[in-house]
């Protein structure tokens, strides 16, 4: 046969591409021309009467049915293919599968032949064709009691205008799609290890501890928006690490070679706020420093402020701050014209904003322009599994400092990983710090641990405080009893300090923002 008699029939909806050649099975074998037929790897199989395509064979496959084709009824050819292939009637009984059939379903073929494929398959796409006639084909369908892809084409079959039946060729694309698949994990995976170990070697470099997911999303967040010139309002309880947040972001900043200038305005009398971070001039007013003096945002320019605890911000400063990030300039006391500054603003609170707003408590125009982007980060209890990260590394870093080798016992780690730490971060490295200081034998046990939780320590590292109770049936007001306990262990603790007020903070383990208010409240600054 030549090429001529290979021929291309009228194929409904379907493309064959070049490589293809279609063969007439009311050919003779003899006649194919086998030298033609080597440069198309796949032959397209016609079923003799209709001129339909029934599948493929590839060449090698297609050599072998060569030599044999004169021998074998055309079905048995069917055998061959990769494809499976079964015949419906009109009332969708199975008339003929074949081989590929039977191994991509898991049926034997003896078991199908003759019953219906609504028996067989109740929700195969067959029955669609059989009700509608109409073709249907699609790339990938799910076969669920298989748990297979199939890449599938059935067509009705019509003879004469009259409608006899039905057929369906499909081929097993499961692996193919699970490979794809893989691929597309991978891939996503690549890019979610790559941010990820960014973000992990910064970590590291800047001595940031964390590996939960929502840690890292922050970190990550942190890097994309350090990028950027925007206000950022960092969000979260006491000792979360918002501070250190700041400064990731500043120092992955353009502004990273200007200066960051870090302003808790919680810490700073309301009287004196306009001039720590406006300045004034030489003489502004009585008690001025000789000279005059720059303010935070002058010392800022170019670089980024942080304002922490931006909650306890006056309200009267709060316009007079909004003024400066809109104009872009400040009001210096004692100076008439005012000084152009070139500021980033990061700022931070545990406080709710909102509820103060609604208070009128805080000023809504400047709530927007601060938070122009907001990350939250998570308490310590919401990410647990960083509590053992942190337990080592605060470990090493006391060890270190007080030249100790202390280790912590296995059951320590059980209660350090149950307990909630509302103080965070700064509370667990507080505990570590003080229980490597009184480590005595080298390990760190359960008691010096639980001696620095705050139901331990203050009975035990102070005297019991006294509210002395003059008659025994005159009970003071509770929250008088407390000022008066808060009054006496504040002076205490300062005092052991020397005045130093973070020390102190930090052994009554509570925030400096906190500290600073009770400073404040009892009249002790
Ligand atoms: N991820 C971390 N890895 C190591 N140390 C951390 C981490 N986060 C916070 N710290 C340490 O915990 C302490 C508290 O952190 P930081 O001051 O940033 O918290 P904060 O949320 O700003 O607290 P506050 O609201 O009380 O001002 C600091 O000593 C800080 O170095």
């Amino acid at each position: 046969m030549k090429l001529a008699n290979i021929m291309k029939p009228q194929l409904d909806n379907l493309t064959l591409n070049h490589h293809d050649a279609v063969l007439d099975v009311s050919m003779n074998v003899e006649d194919i021309d086998a030298k033609q037929l080597k440069n198309m790897p796949n032959l397209i199989y016609v079923n003799d009467s209709k001129n339909k395509i029934v599948g493929s064979v590839n060449k090698s496959t297609l050599e072998y049915v060569s030599s044999k084709i004169h021998l074998l009824p055309p079905y048995a050819l069917m055998d061959y293919f990769n494809e499976a292939i079964i015949f419906v009637d009109e009332q969708g009984k199975i008339y003929f599968a074949n081989s590929a059939y039977s191994k991509i379903l898991g049926v034997p073929l003896g078991k199908i032949i003759g019953k219906t494929i609504y028996e067989v398959e109740p929700h195969a796409a067959l029955i669609d064709v059989l009700q509608y006639k109409t073709p249907f084909y699609k790339e990938k369908q799910y076969i669920k009691t298989v748990d297979k892809y199939v890449s599938v084409k059935i067509n009705p079959i019509f003879e004469k205008d009259i409608f006899i039946g039905a057929y369906s060729i499909f081929s097993d694309v499961s692996e193919v799609n699970r490979l794809s698949e893989e691929v597309n994990r991978i891939t996503q995976l690549a890019e979610d290890y790559s941010t990820q170990i960014n973000a992990q070697n910064e970590l590291k470099k800047l001595k940031i501890i964390g590996n939960s997911p929502e840690f890292v999303k922050v970190i990550k967040q942190s890097l994309t928006v350090a990028k950027t010139d925007v206000s950022v309002l960092l969000r979260g309880e006491n000792g979360v690490g918002k501070e250190v947040i700041a400064k990731l972001i500043y120092e992955h900043s353009q502004r990273s070679d200007k200066p960051f200038i870090t302003v808790n305005c919680s810490a700073i009398p309301e009287q004196l706020i306009e001039s720590e971070l406006f300045g004034y001039e030489d003489g502004a007013f009585t008690g001025a420093a000789k000279g005059g003096s720059m303010g935070k945002f002058q010392l800022a320019d170019g670089g980024t402020i942080f304002l922490d605890e931006i909650g306890d911000m006056p309200f009267f400063m709060q316009s007079k701050l909004l003024r400066v990030l809109q104009e872009g300039e400040i009001e210096k006391i004692g100076r008439k014209k005012n000084i152009p500054v070139n500021v980033r603003v990061i700022a931070a609170t545990n406080q709710p904003l909102e509820i103060m707003i609604h208070n009128k408590q805080f000023r809504e125009d400047l709530y927007y322009r601060l938070n122009v982007v907001s990350l939250k980060l998570p308490a310590l209890r919401e990410r647990r599994e960083d509590i053992m990260l942190l337990t080592n590394f605060f470990l090493k870093k006391f060890n270190k400092k007080y030249h100790k080798n202390a280790t912590i016992a296995h059951s320590v780690f059980k209660y350090l990983y149950q307990y909630d730490w509302p103080g965070n971060i700064r509370e667990l490295q507080n505990s570590i710090e003080r229980a490597v200081i009184f480590s005595t034998d080298g390990m760190v046990n359960e008691e010096s641990i639980l001696f620095n939780q705050p139901s331990y320590p203050v009975a035990d590292t102070v005297d019991v405080p006294v509210v002395e109770l003059k008659d025994d049936h005159i009970v003071p007001a509770l929250d008088e009893a407390v000022k008066a306990l808060e009054i006496q262990l504040i002076k205490q603790s300062l005092t052991q300090h020397d005045n130093d007020k973070d020390a102190a903070a930090n052994q009554l383990n509570i925030s400096k923002r906190t500290f600073y208010r009770k400073l404040k409240a009892y009249q002790l600054c």
